[in-house]
């Protein structure tokens, strides 16, 4: 028992310094600008397992608790929104036991994250969750809409997790919205207009920005893609015009505190050259 309590007191002990080194590196990065939003593809989790002799399954364990500090260290640096892509509709395409234990492991953790003392309510993080929901089986449905109302209050960090989500599909809803809405205004106006045709009205990029699932969230300054990789997978092609890429050849699960470091160091040295490239764009 006193051997359990010493361990208990030298791993708070640890985490307490821990949390000091952290405090000092960010306050050094804050000095230079800081992203205000970075997204995550979420990329290793399967390699993780194998390469550790686990389970697939015990992989994504492992990716959610890196999605949990990363978090928790995002915050620490004042970020504002933190995009994940946690599930394509692609990804609907793997073996159905696959599917379906990664749908048990989200349903489970979104409601570990909702619970009164989750990280989420401590940290004040808002979750929303976007992509087309209704390919969700019912219980993961509800879970992700629980998570949403329940965290409707929290408004320090915003936390968007890409699920059942491919941007080409996230494209082609928002431009079909934005026909009917036209289409709609048109109607309206003939109706009280009787007799007068209504002139050609284009549809704007405006117009479909405002239907995207990503609406209201600003662009992100840097999509992080783990395990080496360099293509977007259908990810935030949209919002990514004016965007860097950066790989970092860990897997998901071996993401650590250093690697966030290196990040921002790398927008850091590109800051100037992105600020311009968004001034042309
Ligand atoms: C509640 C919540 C937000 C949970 C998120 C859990 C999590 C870490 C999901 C990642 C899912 C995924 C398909 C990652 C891609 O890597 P991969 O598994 O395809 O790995 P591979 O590239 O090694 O094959």
């Amino acid at each position: 028992m006193d051997m359990e309590r010493e361990n208990h007191k030298k791993a708070g002990l640890f985490d307490n310094f821990s949390s000091l080194i952290r405090k000092c590196i960010f306050s050094v990065l804050s000095v230079g600008p800081v992203p205000s939003h970075l997204a995550f593809i979420m990329d290793g989790n399967r390699r993780y397992a194998k390469k550790q002799n686990l389970l697939e399954r015990d992989g994504y364990r492992a990716g959610f608790s890196v999605l949990i500090n990363v978090l928790r260290y995002c915050y620490e640096l004042g970020m504002k929104h933190i995009t994940v892509y946690a599930f394509s509709i692609d990804n609907f395409k793997r073996r159905p036991e696959e599917v379906q234990s990664l749908m048990e492991l989200m349903q489970e953790k979104i409601e570990e994250l909702i619970e009164e003392e989750s990280i989420v309510n401590r940290l004040g993080i808002r979750i929303y969750f976007r992509g087309n929901l209704k390919l969700l089986s019912e219980p993961v449905r509800s879970a992700v809409e629980m998570a949403m109302s329940k965290t409707a209050g929290n408004s320090k960090v915003v936390l968007s997790v890409c699920v059942a989500y491919t941007s080409t599909d996230e494209i082609a809803r928002a431009v079909q919205e934005s026909c009917e809405e036209k289409q709609d205004e048109i109607r309206e106006r003939d109706a009280s207009n009787a007799g007068n045709y209504a002139l050609e009205q284009p549809i704007e990029v405006a117009d479909i920005d405002r239907h995207m699932y990503m609406a209201g969230v600003p662009d992100p300054d840097i999509i992080i893609r783990t395990s080496g990789g360099t293509r977007l997978s259908n990810f935030l092609l949209w919002q990514s015009a004016c965007c860097l890429l950066y790989s970092p050849r860990a897997l998901w699960p071996e993401i650590s505190f250093w690697h966030l470091v290196l990040t921002i160091i790398y927008f850091q040295r590109n800051y100037f050259y992105l600020k311009e490239k968004k001034k042309q764009a």
